[in-house]
Formats: structure tokens, C-alpha cells, sequence
């Protein structure tokens, strides 16, 4: 059976050091700013976790809820606010946006040196050329890695990773991440052909389809690590009538008997998201104080 990767347990550990870096900044506090815009339930949820993480952390945290039918316009003139406001070291804003806001355009807006969620071109692209040293690394591909350290160490040199999944939010960026660690790197998505096969070779894999459980065991090469991003809330009948319940990407038993370490679904990636924009917002502070940038 595989050893389970507890992801709640090493973001309580990343948060404690966000915590005593805080504390030891002197003068300032980290200041984090959340923009939300519409009532999506799911997005509440998270929302109001990282609210409650930030302040547990110590940061000054805001948080802007927006009715849903506010303009791209204003949203727009809050960022530029929140962009000219030294108190703000970090600024998120939730996706998906409402279809007539153009989520390409309010991402740009956002300076990259606030850019917490590491979606600006200007990290795109510092992580893709691989200086790490200076980018805003997207929280969820940031989180997965450190995942990945826990059970293989910090070499991951010539071990194969697949990563099934190639948007800009996590596919991509885990690609590019483990590319930088020496891994040999797949991309697998829609287009895949024989993706159980192409699965099957990796030391490292990572499902980030959303897609509830299309990763089967036969798909995982033995004593592989696999990482579970997917996020799908689906019908638990078992639990009651219109009852629901988290699951992963992966077929987590059936996978979990052949891997070698796997991440639960929930208490895997998902909190992990939540403490490296802690990581990232507490970096931020510090440069813009000019200190040494922190290292997680
Ligand atoms: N744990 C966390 O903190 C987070 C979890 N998530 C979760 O991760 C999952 C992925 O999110 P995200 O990257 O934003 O999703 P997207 O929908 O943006 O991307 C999904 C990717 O999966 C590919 N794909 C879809 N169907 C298949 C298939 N049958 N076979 C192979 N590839 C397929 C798509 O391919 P193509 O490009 O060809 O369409 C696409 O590249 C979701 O469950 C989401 O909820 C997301 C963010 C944070
Ligand atoms: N600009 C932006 N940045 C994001 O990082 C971002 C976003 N928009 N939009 C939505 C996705 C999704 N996301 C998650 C964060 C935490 C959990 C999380 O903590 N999950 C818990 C379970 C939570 C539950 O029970 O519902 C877990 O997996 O254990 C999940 C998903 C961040 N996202």
C-alpha cells in the first residue's frame, strides 16, 4: 500500500514558518488582498479559507466581494487601487470570473511584484525561462512540488514525470516546474493517445484534469508518486439523498495499491494551494521591505 502524502500536515508546516517570518518582520505586516466577484458557493469556501489562513498567518488581509454584475471597468479601478497601495504585498482574484469580464485583461492589470497567484506574463514567463530565484510561482503547481520533496527528496533528476493536464493555472506550470528539477517531462491532455501506456512510465505523476477518478490503478507504474490536483464534487448517494462528496482525479484505492506515495482527496493539494500564497504573499512583503527573498 502507498504511503499517504499528508498535505494538510506539511502546509501547517509551510504556515508556520509563513507565521514566523511575519513575526519577524519588523515595521510591516504581509498584506493580502482577495477580490471575488459573484456568489459561486465553491469559491465562497475558499475564499473565506484563505481570509481565515492570512489572519492566522498575521497579515493585514482584505477581502473585496463584488456583486456579479459589477464591470470589468471597476474591477479594473480596484486593482489599479490595490496595485498603488503599499499595504497590499499580494493580490488574488478568484477565478472563473463572470463571462462578461475579461479574466486574460484583470490578471495583466495586476502588478506582477502583487501577483501572488503567479499568473502575470511576467512570471509566466520567468518560470518558463527558469529563473525561480525571482518569480511568483502559481500556488497550486508550488504546493505539488513540495509534496513531491517530502517523499523523493530535493533530487529529482532523469525521473520521469506525466503530467495529465495543460492549463495555464497548473499544467503548465507543473511541467515547467519539474522540468527545472531535471525531470523528464510529459504533457499529456484531451489529444493524448494511449494515455493509460504513457501514465504507466511515470516516477512522478501528476493528474490535473478534473475529471472524477479517470486515473485508474492500471495506469500507475508501481511505487510511482502520484499527485492528485483534481478537485470534483460528485453525488454520495451512500450518504444520504442529495448528499455530496470530494473526490480526487484518481481512482484513489485502486491507485494507492499500486503507488508508492499518493495525495488524498480532500486534505492533499488542496491546503497546500492555500499555504503557499501565504508563502508567496510573506515573499513579496519581504522584498518590498528589500530583505533576502525567503525560500520554502
Ligand atoms: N487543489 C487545488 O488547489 C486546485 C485544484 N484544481 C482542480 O484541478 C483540476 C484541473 O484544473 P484546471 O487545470 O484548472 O482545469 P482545466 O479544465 O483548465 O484543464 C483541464 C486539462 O485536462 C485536460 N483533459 C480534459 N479531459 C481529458 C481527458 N479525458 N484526458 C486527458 N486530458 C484531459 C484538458 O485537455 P485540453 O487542454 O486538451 O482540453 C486540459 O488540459 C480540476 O479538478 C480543478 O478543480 C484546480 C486548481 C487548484
Ligand atoms: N485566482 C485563483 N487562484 C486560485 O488558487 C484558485 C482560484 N483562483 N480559483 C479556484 C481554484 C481552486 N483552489 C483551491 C484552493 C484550496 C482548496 C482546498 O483547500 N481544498 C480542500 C477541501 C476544501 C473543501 O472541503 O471543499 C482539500 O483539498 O483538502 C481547493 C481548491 C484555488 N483556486
Amino acid at each position: 500500500m502507498a504511503d499517504v502524502i499528508d498535505g494538510k500536515k506539511v502546509a501547517e508546516d509551510v504556515v508556520g514558518k509563513v507565521k514566523a517570518l511575519t513575526a519577524a518582520l519588523a515595521g510591516t505586516k504581509p498584506g493580502l488582498a482577495v477580490v471575488i466577484v459573484g456568489e459561486d458557493p465553491a469559491s465562497q469556501v475558499y475564499v473565506a479559507s484563505k481570509s481565515r489562513t492570512a489572519k492566522e498567518c498575521g497579515f493585514h488581509s482584505v477581502q473585496h466581494t463584488l456583486k456579479a454584475e459589477t464591470s470589468e471597468a471597476e474591477l479594473l479601478g480596484i486593482i489599479a487601487d490595490l496595485n498603488a497601495d503599499s499595504a497590499i504585498h499580494g493580490i488574488l482574484v478568484q477565478l472563473p470570473l463572470p463571462d462578461h469580464i475579461d479574466a486574460g485583461k484583470v490578471i495583466q492589470a495586476i502588478a506582477p511584484e502583487k501577483d501572488v497567484d503567479g499568473f502575470h506574463f511576467i512570471n509566466v514567463g520567468k518560470l518558463g525561462a527558469g529563473e525561480l530565484e525571482t518569480a511568483f510561482v502559481p500556488c497550486t503547481p508550488a504546493g505539488s512540488m513540495l509534496l513531491i520533496e517530502r517523499v523523493r527528496g530535493k533530487d529529482l533528476s532523469g525521473l520521469n514525470a506525466v503530467v495529465v493536464g495543460r492549463s495555464n493555472i497548473v499544467g503548465k506550470p507543473m511541467a515547467n516546474l519539474l522540468l527545472a528539477a531535471n525531470c523528464t517531462v510529459t504533457i499529456a491532455h484531451s489529444r493524448t493517445k494511449d494515455l493509460p501506456a504513457l501514465a504507466r512510465t511515470a516516477d512522478i505523476l501528476v493528474a490535473a484534469v478534473g475529471r472524477p477518478e479517470m486515473v485508474k490503478g492500471d495506469w500507475v507504474k508501481p511505487g510511482a508518486t502520484v499527485i492528485d490536483v483534481g478537485i470534483n464534487r460528485i453525488a454520495a448517494p451512500e450518504k444520504g439523498e442529495g448528499k455530496t462528496r470530494l473526490v480526487g482525479d484518481v481512482a484513489y484505492a485502486e491507485a494507492a495499491a499500486v503507488a508508492g506515495a499518493i495525495t488524498p482527496v480532500p486534505g492533499g493539494v488542496g491546503p497546500m494551494t492555500i499555504a503557499m500564497l501565504m508563502a508567496n504573499t510573506v515573499i513579496s512583503a519581504y522584498l518590498a521591505a528589500g530583505l533576502d527573498r525567503p525560500s520554502f
